[in-house]
Formats: C-alpha cells, sequence, structure tokens
C-alpha cells in the first residue's frame, strides 16, 4: 500500500496533553466541550434563527451514518443527504417529509464496499433529486464533483475536498455558508476518518480548524462526532509514523466485507438493483 501519510508532529502533540493536564478541572464545567455542545444543538433541531437544520441517520447491518442538512431559513427549505442507504430509504424520505424538506441532492462520499447506497432508490421515489459523486469515483451519477466544488442548498453549501485513500475517488463535504455567516464548521468524512480509526486510507483532515466536527460514514463503537483536535490526540492511527500505520493497517485482520460483491457493483451504477429487501 503506498500511503503518503500526513505526518502528526508528536511534539506539539505531547504539548497539546501537557497543556490540558494542567487546565483546573471544575466540577461545575460542562461535560461537553463548546464544539460538541454546538453539534448536539444542531443535531436535536433548529431555531428560528438557526439556518442549518441538521440531523444524523444510522444504519445499523453496515453501522453507516446518513446525514441529512437543510436550510431552514430558505422558503423552500433545500435539503441534502449524505450516504443514505438502500435499506432505510423509507425512513429517510418520511422524515424528509416530516420535517416539510424538500430534497435537492443525494450524494454519496464514495463507491461503498459494505452496503448499496440508496440514492438510485432515492430518484424513483422522489423524481427531482439528482445525485452526487466524485468524478474520480468512476461511479455513475447525475452530478460530479471535484476538488473544491461547492454544492448549494439555499444559502448554504458543502465543499468538496479531496480524501483519497480508502477509495481513489474518497471525498469529504464541509460545510459552509455562502453569507459567511456563523455556522458550525461539520466535515462528513466518508471512511477517510472513522473516530479514533480511519478506513484503510490517507487523508488530508488534519489541516482544518481544530474545532471542526468530524462525521464519518461508520462507527463500530458506539461514537456519533468526534473534532479535528481529538483525533490529532488520540487517534489511534493517525498519530502514528508510516511505519508504524502502515504496520497497522497491513494486520487489521477485517474479515471481508459481506456486501462488497454486491455492493460495489451496484453503487457504481447509482445503487440501481432488485427491490431491497423489507426492513
Ligand atoms: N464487517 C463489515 C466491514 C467493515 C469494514 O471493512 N469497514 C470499512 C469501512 S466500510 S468500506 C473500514 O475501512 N473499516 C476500518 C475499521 O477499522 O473497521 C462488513 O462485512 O461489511
Ligand atoms: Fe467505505
Amino acid at each position: 500500500m503506498v500511503l503518503p501519510l500526513r505526518l502528526i508532529p508528536r511534539v506539539a502533540a505531547a504539548a497539546r496533553f501537557a497543556c490540558a493536564a494542567r487546565r483546573p478541572i471544575s466540577r461545575r464545567a460542562p461535560l461537553l466541550p463548546p464544539a460538541l455542545a454546538m453539534a448536539a444543538a444542531y443535531s436535536t433541531g433548529s431555531g428560528a434563527d438557526r439556518r442549518l437544520l441538521f440531523r444524523q441517520l444510522f444504519e445499523k447491518e453496515s453501522c453507516t451514518y446518513t446525514y441529512l442538512l437543510a436550510d431552514v431559513a430558505d422558503p423552500e427549505k433545500p435539503a441534502v443527504l449524505i450516504d443514505p442507504v438502500d435499506r432505510t430509504v423509507d425512513r429517510d424520505i418520511n422524515l424528509i417529509k416530516e420535517l416539510g424538506l424538500n430534497l435537492v441532492y443525494a450524494m454519496n462520499t464514495h463507491v461503498h464496499a459494505d452496503h448499496v447506497t440508496g440514492t438510485g432508490l432515492i430518484k424513483t421515489k422522489l423524481p427531482g433529486v439528482k445525485s452526487v459523486i466524485s468524478r474520480v469515483s468512476g461511479a455513475k451519477a447525475d452530478h460530479f464533483v471535484d476538488h473544491g466544488d461547492k454544492i448549494h442548498f439555499g444559502n448554504l453549501f458543502l465543499e468538496v475536498r479531496a480524501t483519497p485513500g480508502h477509495t481513489a475517488g474518497c471525498v469529504t463535504y464541509i460545510t459552509g455558508d455562502a453569507e459567511g455567516q456563523p455556522s458550525p464548521r461539520m466535515a462528513f468524512t466518508g471512511d477517510a476518518l472513522i473516530i479514533r480509526a480511519c478506513g484503510r486510507t490517507d487523508f488530508q483532515i488534519f489541516t482544518l480548524p481544530r474545532d471542526t466536527l468530524l462525521y464519518p460514514s461508520h462507527d463500530y463503537k458506539g461514537f456519533t462526532v468526534t473534532t479535528v483536535e481529538e483525533e490529532v490526540a488520540y487517534n489511534a492511527r493517525l498519530t502514528k509514523d508510516k511505519e508504524t500505520f502502515k504496520a497497522i493497517m497491513d494486520n487489521l485482520g477485517l474479515p471481508y466485507p459481506k456486501m462488497i460483491d454486491v455492493a460495489v457493483p451496484a453503487n457504481l451504477v447509482c445503487g440501481i438493483q432488485d427491490p431491497p429487501p423489507k426492513i
């Protein structure tokens, strides 16, 4: 495996640890650091003053996260769905309808190996929705994105960052506000970064600001969200030197994904396939 791994300066990490250790701990301190408290607030709904509606959804067979984002300050309430799974398409569409949203884009971070994407199925149920994936992925979609592109929904957008490694076409989607209004920095990392770990990859995620919230495609341990700062300090793979990283990744001993022979061919054509099993 060729790994142009971005090395994390260990000295800087050690200094951060030392700093944190000296900080007095208040009994009344909130349990969540500010960035995480903000994520919790945004995940529970939207106040009148809030433009971004955000929901994190989970598919338990493949441990996949699907993310719903919408601009609820726009009268059309345009929404995007990141990494939908075929088995949970009806749940997701129902939620979108309940919230009065207008789904515009069904997007993938990459060609998944462990589940069939829901994008093709969504298009059959909600005509007008456009599927999105990176051009480099080699998969079919209505709209192809490249590094630096922006996918707009209302006054919000997702910026595309190429984060190859797990797959050549992996991208991370990063939130932004077209009017420059403050909003939480959120990065949807696909499998380029899994909390405290990573997919089989190198990545370009640690260049983001330290308080950026990271939302991966999967979680196998019960985590939901992390930050660049936490992963720079605690990621069990990406804090290692190149040789150690290679040794870890060469010895993961993960089983061949159960769905890979179905999922990859289906995902290369937007997930259209025989009707999925009833949930
Ligand atoms: N057991 C699962 C496959 C799990 C797996 O391989 N996950 C991928 C991301 S999905 S392509 C991965 O990179 N995991 C890294 C890790 O550390 O777990 C199945 O059979 O589907
Ligand atoms: Fe993957």
